[in-house]
């Protein structure tokens, strides 16, 4: 199987049994557009519902996929030193308010026994963690996770830096206001010289 054919195989996991239901969607919109003064059969609203249900099918498209799957890509080579690759940018849905959170993540690791995964699949666990109704602190953990339950490594370690605008638009309305969260796994649990060198090549120190 070429490596193209085993990204597609993992955006389709679950696609029959969860797909989106679109018209069930398309109902909810116009309900909603009703519910705050709005006439959805006002020309500029007509073709709204379709749109977000549409929408809807990409930003939540994580919901069926498993992130763990991008992990089965293992390339047995010799290094056990540091693996890290930043300033991943990625967009999920606070799942409390369902308006955007996005930043950038940071996902290192510490290869053991020549498992170590291709790069970019580092930035699609990202990726597809991200693209679901979420909590940040629950992609930082999934990712870790993901990588310690398939590769094995000496340790893993996630950094995700996010602005929520339920924090911005509404609310206490904090504009700028970043959350960093962080999960720590294996050797860099307990090693604070390793977490170190993460932080420091994060900020290019
Ligand atoms: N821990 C965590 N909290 C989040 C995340 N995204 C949003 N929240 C918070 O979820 C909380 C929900 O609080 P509630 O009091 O139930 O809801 P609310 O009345 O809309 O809260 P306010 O945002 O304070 O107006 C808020 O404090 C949000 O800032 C996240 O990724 N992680
Ligand atoms: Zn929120």
């Amino acid at each position: 199987m070429d490596q193209n054919s085993k990204d597609q195989s993992v955006m389709t996991v679950n696609e029959e049994k969860n797909k989106v239901n679109r018209p069930q969607i398309e109902a909810a919109i116009r309900m909603l557009l009703e519910a705050v003064g709005e006439d959805p059969n006002r020309e500029g609203l007509l073709d709204t519902p379709k749109r977000v249900a549409k929408m809807y099918e990409e930003l939540f498209e994580g919901l069926h996929k498993d992130p763990r799957e991008y992990f089965k890509t293992v390339f047995n080579e010799d290094h056990e030193e540091l693996v890290f690759v930043k300033d991943i940018p990625f967009y999920s849905m606070c799942e409390h308010h369902l308006i955007p959170f996005f930043g950038k993540a940071h996902v290192a690791y510490l290869p053991k026994e020549g498992r170590v995964t291709g790069l970019s699949k580092l930035a699609r666990a990202v990726e597809t963690t991200a693209r679901k109704p979420q909590l940040q602190e629950r992609i930082t953990s999934t990712v870790a996770d993901s990588i310690m339950e398939m590769l094995s490594p000496h340790g893993a370690m996630v950094i995700v830096e996010a602005e929520h605008m339920c924090m911005t638009m509404r609310g206490v309305k904090k504009p700028g206001a970043m959350t960093i969260t962080t999960a720590a796994r294996g050797v860099f649990e307990n090693d604070a010289i390793r977490r170190n060198e993460v932080l420091a090549l994060m900020k290019n120190i």
